[in-house]
């Protein structure tokens, strides 16, 4: 795809979370390789539901601006991943309703926030990490994923939102759109007994991949 392209691209995909409620006000960011020397970014305090072309950010991988606004302050974090996971080409953070209130909650595994019950959260993410609470932008939150880039698709930033990787823009918003969808299924289902999925049918699923 062209650098037009994938900025026309994240545009769209971000109208479309801002429409369906998946971010608010200023909340979340977008980004994507455009190859291996540049990350196109969302702006820090734009409205995923207002981005214009023109505006995105371009930087180097050192986090220098090439083109647009000022980056997401979370574009450390971004970049972060990108040095370390070579197969990260793309990243969606956001504040989405569920796996928000999911990030609130007390007694999370923290290697797994969500106990698999249905078979596409297995084949999408697998496992979704749980990061401790750190304030928003902060090099910590970077450290911290940095360190998990290559052991997983999907973290939850405790307190906080969403992470989720993906190989392209995408395919990292269907990922969140399924995570999403998981976490209100685990709501919806509070008070119910669960018939979680057995190790067995995990290890099935995983095997075959998506
Ligand atoms: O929660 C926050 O403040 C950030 O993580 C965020 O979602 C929006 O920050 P910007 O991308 O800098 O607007
Ligand atoms: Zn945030």
């Amino acid at each position: 795809m062209t650098d037009l392209e994938q900025k026309e691209l994240m545009v769209q995909l971000g109208r479309s979370f801002y429409e369906r409620g998946y971010s608010v006000g200023g909340a979340g960011n977008l980004s994507v390789r455009l190859d291996e020397n540049r990350v196109l970014v969302t702006p820090t305090g734009s409205s995923l539901g207002r981005l214009k072309v023109e505006r995105l950010s371009v930087l180097d991988m050192d986090g220098n601006v090439l083109e647009g606004d000022k980056p997401s302050k979370e574009s450390v974090f971004h970049l972060e991943m990108y040095r370390k996971n070579p197969k990260c080409n793309a990243i969606v953070h956001l504040h989405c309703t569920y796996l928000t209130a999911l990030s609130c909650l007390q007694g999370l595994d923290p290697t797994n926030a969500m106990k698999a019950f249905t078979p596409y959260y297995v084949m999408r993410v697998g496992k979704m990490q749980v990061i401790p609470y750190y304030r928003p932008g902060s090099p910590e939150i970077a450290r911290e994923l940095s360190e998990r880039a290559l052991s997983g698709k999907a973290f939850l930033l405790a307190n906080h939102g969403v992470v989720v990787t993906g190989a392209d823009l995408l395919d990292a918003s269907d990922n969140t759109e399924e995570l999403e969808e998981t976490a209100k299924l685990f709501f919806t289902l509070q008070g119910q007994k669960i018939r979680y999925l057995t190790d067995d049918e995990v290890k099935d699923l995983e095997n075959r991949g998506k």
